[in-house]
């Protein structure tokens, strides 16, 4: 929990400042496509606009040189109101630009967040166990607003005011062209500037973003374990982490702004320089008479109007800057392989067409079971393990397999307990079969399939799990349960309640409908596994995996579990990760998992008599729950 975590950052912080802004942002385009007339449209209405400013200094020559010399009031008052005509149209016409890109803002943020989201639910476990959720929830939230400001306002205005100074410059050098030299002069070192500028931001706004991801972690980790915070009065520990990394956070926006200053004042003098040194020549030659007052009016109004859209070059080349880095965070996470991508590829190298057993072929176009479990046409071999063989992907190269040489065969209707020591790999090997990872070497096959072969949706509705853990969302109990299974309805909302033991949930406020908060923490451990394992069962599974689901229930509310559980389990084939004999006494048969292998299969007394590891393993649980008992 500590703000120094190694899970703080994103798996790979590779060399990202060598990247074209310009390629990162073109990445967008498939977003903005389908709003691509509305943004063009509101890039014209915004040019004419910024354009409109520069015909206001061409009536002030007209003004000057005419109405005002001449001593003429109605012309002045003529000039004066054109002058506020065109100030409220351009007025108008900018509020007619922010109308037109609000939709396509909206639209462009909320199908690049969806996108997001689904994307994420579809990354295998693999990536969730390497990425830290700040660095997520932070491409979800900051990113995608700092892309939403690039979109609203620099994407327009880089264009609007590239096409504002190159209309300005030719009014300004057909107007007095020397003048017109004179203040295109910082032209040149701005540009060299820019570049530099551009290089260093894109570091330092990497970092920056980078770091909120961190930031946004430990908050969350902060929020979620606030238990164990206050349990072990870890609170002041924890705000010194946090005041670290807020530290560190704080420096690097203050050299991003340090950069930021620095442009921006080096983009402010230039020009003020060069339109002081036209100030003085144009009045020189305004004295020799080979300017007129009102052109001199006239020029120098330009340029001023001209100052906007060349200041603000800075911020909005930051402003990009930022955009190009959140885009490429964004794509960090689209451009990861999804579940099904990754098998894909996989199955393509390793397992040629031809390889796919006849078996499998002949069983690959039937349903095996209908939504309930019942079976129809398929072979009932049930759940086989065939030289499986496991590592995580992120040990290190030269750690043994997690599963090696796996062969089990848990026959149909039966019921496996699966015991092992501690880290022996019993979570692991049950995460397989829902396919939250992928065997290595081997493969499981469920009534004679290869679950590589199934379709997702048909796995998920084959295979129900429960795990030690269990999970809640910020949901009704109710929903939480039928989440278990869709389709599924309130009848059987209500056995999986009393298979489970769960009829809590009648007493609850709402009943069924009672919001259980947030990971379920208003109920108590036994209250949540109960909901756990309702959801597991909600659905009749053909198949069911239940790693150590009885672990936070007391004694009694166990013994009421076991007994609904003997009800399911006797029409389903399971596999059960036991750490206690009685969930072990659950089983038909037990299988003992060691070193990574089976290393025995048997009824719980043959391995009581055969196993010394599993007398070991059964008669130290039992010590401790006698110990407990006392
Ligand atoms: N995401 C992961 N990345 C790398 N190694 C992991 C990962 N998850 C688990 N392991 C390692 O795999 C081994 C098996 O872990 P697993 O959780 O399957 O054991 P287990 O038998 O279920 O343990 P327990 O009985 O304590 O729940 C352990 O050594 C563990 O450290």
């Amino acid at each position: 929990m500590a703000a120094t975590n190694e899970r703080l950052r994103e798996p790979e912080k590779e060399p990202r400042i060598k990247r074209s802004a310009t390629r990162s942002l073109s990445r967008l385009w498939p977003y903005v496509r389908p709003v691509r007339a509305r943004f063009l449209m509101a890039a014209g209405v915004a040019a004419v606009a910024s354009c409109m400013g520069l015909v206001i200094p061409l009536v002030l020559k007209w003004l000057v040189d005419g109405p005002v010399a001449d001593r003429e009031p109605g012309g002045v008052w003529l000039g004066g109101a054109l002058l506020l005509g065109l100030g409220i149209a351009e007025a108008g016409l900018f509020g007619v630009r922010r109308w037109l890109v609000a939709r396509p803002l909206a639209f462009v943020e909320a199908s690049m967040r969806a996108d997001l989201y689904r994307h994420l639910q579809r990354l295998p476990v693999s990536f969730h166990d390497r990425w830290a959720s700040g660095q997520l929830l932070s491409r979800a939230t900051t990113d995608l607003m700092l892309l939403r400001m690039f979109l609203a306002f620099p994407l327009t205005f880089l264009v609007v005011n590239g096409v504002t100074v190159l209309v300005g410059f030719a009014i300004l050098l057909a107007q007095q062209w020397t003048l017109g030299l004179v203040l295109l002069l910082p032209a040149i070192p701005l540009i060299v500037l820019c570049s530099v500028f551009e290089t260093r931001y894109a570091v330092v706004a990497r970092t920056v973003q980078d770091q909120t991801g961190d930031l946004t972690t430990v908050v969350e980790e902060g929020v979620l374990g606030i238990r164990i915070v206050k349990g072990f009065g870890r609170h002041r520990s924890q705000a010194r982490a946090f005041r670290a990394l807020t530290g560190r956070v704080r420096s690097t926006e203050l050299h991003k702004a340090g950069l930021l200053a620095t442009i921006w004042a080096l983009i402010m003098t230039l020009p003020e320089l060069a339109i002081g040194a036209a100030l003085v020549l144009g009045t020189v030659q305004v004295a020799d008479g080979d300017l007129s007052a009102g052109t001199l009016v006239a020029f120098l109004s330009t340029a001023l109007t001209l100052r906007w859209p060349v200041e603000s070059l800075g911020f909005l080349l930051a402003m990009s800057q930022d955009a190009a880095t959140a885009t490429d965070r964004f794509f960090e996470v689209m451009d990861e392989p999804t579940a099904e991508q990754s098998t894909a590829d996989q199955s393509t190298a390793e397992r040629p067409t031809a390889e796919v057993s006849t078996a499998e072929r002949s069983a690959a176009p039937q349903r095996s079971t209908s939504r309930n479990g019942t079976p129809r046409t398929a072979p009932q071999d049930g759940l086989r393990f065939e030289g499986l063989e496991f590592r995580y992907a992120d040990a290190p190269p030269d750690a043994p397999p997690v599963l090696a040489g796996i062969d089990l065969h848990i026959r149909s209707g039966e019921t496996m307990a699966l015991v092992g020591a501690t880290g022996s790999g019993k979570t692991t090997l049950t995460a397989l079969v829902p396919r939250l990872h992928e065997p290595t070497r081997g493969r499981i096959t469920l009534d004679g399939r290869d679950i590589t072969t199934l379709p997702r949706d048909e796995l998920r509705e084959l295979v129900a799990v429960a795990f030690e853990e269990p999970t809640l969302f910020s949901a009704t109990a109710g929903e939480n349960v039928l989440m278990g299974a869709a389709g599924a309805a309130e009848a059987d909302l209500v056995r999986a309640l009393q298979v489970a033991q769960a009829d809590f949930v009648h007493a609850l406020p709402q009943g069924a409908d009672t919001q259980v908060g947030e990971q379920g923490l208003s109920l108590s451990g036994g209250q949540r596994q109960r909901l756990a394992l309702a959801r597991a069962v909600v659905g009749q599974p053909r198949f069911l995996v239940l790693d150590d689901p009885l672990s936070a229930l007391d004694v009694h509310t166990e013994a009421l579990v076991e007994a609904a559980l003997r009800q399911v389990l006797a029409t389903t084939t399971a596999l059960v990760v036991a750490h206690r004999p009685s969930t072990v006494l659950l089983a038909d048969r037990v299988a003992l998992l060691s070193g990574g292998r089976i290393a025995a299969v048997g009824t719980h007394h043959q391995l009581l008599g055969d196993s010394a590891e599993y007398r070991s393993l059964m008669s130290g649980i039992e010590r401790i729950e006698r110990e407990e008992a006392r």
